[in-house]
């Protein structure tokens, strides 16, 4: 375990912050997981109790440690139960305004040495930075879905992130077992400023009728050997977070190429998110899913 650090705080259980709270909670630390919806926490809570008996199932904990592991994880329904974390995680929705509001709120209960870490995929970290009472203790600590499994995090400063903070936040991602690259601050980072524009050009190779879902995720799957085609990883990335990706990509470099496909806009519009909506570029309702398009 990184020094100084002990309890971590989890802010939004959606996909990654359960991934998250998973991935810390296995590395030994006390996790607290917070969101705004109440059966949110209790998903995620249960969620990782599932994960490490699967990982005691196949071999890949002892029982007794997948125990402890779960005993690790609670959740908490109001922002003063992060009081006593080391370490503050922010995972919710890629939404520069909901991630200051949490900012603001959760400053007035932490203690005045805790690290404030976001999870943002794209967002400027001296800007959110900036909204926060502590930016020399702030930092961009990305992870990659799913967390348990992909091996990296990408560290990003913000302009006035202290060297201490820094070195804090990568002994405590080494200390997980991840790998850690480091970014400048520039929108999307370095793994999203080449992944998400070569997904939204999947999505725009779909709008132009130049293949259908199935060809082009067989042709990215067997022709450049990818694990997942880009339009099932959009669904699993989640087609609101590559929208605002894309958003901040191409507001932030103001460059067309990063213009995002028109197709992508309807899709969210229509609640289509990928596979946390049961509906995306495939419809997950169907076993196996089934291509939209
Ligand atoms: C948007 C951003 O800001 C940044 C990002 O994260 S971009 C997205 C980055 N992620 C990717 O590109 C993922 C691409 N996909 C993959 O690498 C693979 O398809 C995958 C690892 C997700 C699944 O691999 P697979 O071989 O097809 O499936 P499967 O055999 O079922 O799983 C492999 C292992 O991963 C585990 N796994 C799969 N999904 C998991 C999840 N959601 N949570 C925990 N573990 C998971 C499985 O349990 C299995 O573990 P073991 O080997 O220990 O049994
Ligand atoms: N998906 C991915 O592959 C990756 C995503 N990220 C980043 O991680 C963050 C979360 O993404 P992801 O987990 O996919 O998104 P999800 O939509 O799965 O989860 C976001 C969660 O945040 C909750 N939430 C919304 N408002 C608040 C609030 N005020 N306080 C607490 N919780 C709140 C949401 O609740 P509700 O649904 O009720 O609104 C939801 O449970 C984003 O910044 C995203 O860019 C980073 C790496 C990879």
């Amino acid at each position: 375990m990184a020094s100084n650090i002990s309890t971590v705080a989890v802010i939004g259980a959606g996909q990654m912050g359960s991934g998250i709270a998973q991935a810390v909670a296995k590395h030994g630390y006390q996790v607290v997981v917070y969101d705004v919806a109440e059966n949110r926490v209790r998903e995620s809570v249960e969620g990782g109790a599932r994960y490490f008996s699967r990982q005691a199932q196949t071999g890949k904990m002892l029982e007794s440690e997948a125990q402890d592991a779960v005993s690790r994880i609670r959740g908490a329904f109001a922002l003063s139960d992060l009081a006593d974390a080391d370490l503050v995680i922010e995972a919710v929705s890629e939404n520069e305004a909901l991630k200051t509001t949490v900012f603001r709120d959760v400053s007035k209960v932490l203690k005045a040495q805790a690290i404030l870490a976001t999870n943002t995929s794209s967002l400027s970290i001296t800007r959110l930075a900036a909204s926060t009472d502590r930016p020399d203790r702030f930092l961009g600590v990305h992870f990659m879905n799913p967390v348990p499994v992909m091996k990296l995090v990408e560290l990003v400063r913000g302009i006035g992130t202290s060297q201490e903070t820094f070195a804090a936040a990568k002994d405590f991602a080494v200390s997980i077992g991840k790998s850690v690259t480091v970014s400048e601050d520039f929108p999307a980072f370095i793994v999203n400023r080449i992944l998400i524009p070569m997904i939204n050009e999947a999505i725009y190779t779909l709008y132009e009728g130049v293949g259908n879902v199935e060809a082009i995720d067989t042709g990215m799957k067997l022709g450049a050997n990818h694990p997942m085609g880009p339009l099932e990883l959009a669904d699993f990335i989640g087609l609101d977070t590559c929208l605002s990706i894309m958003q901040v990509l191409h507001e932030g470099l103001a460059d067309s190429k990063y213009r995002p496909c028109p197709l992508l806009v309807k899709y969210v519009e229509a609640g289509w998110l990928g596979r946390k909506a049961g509906r995306g570029f495939y419809d997950y309702r169907c076993d196996p899913p089934r291509p939209t398009r």
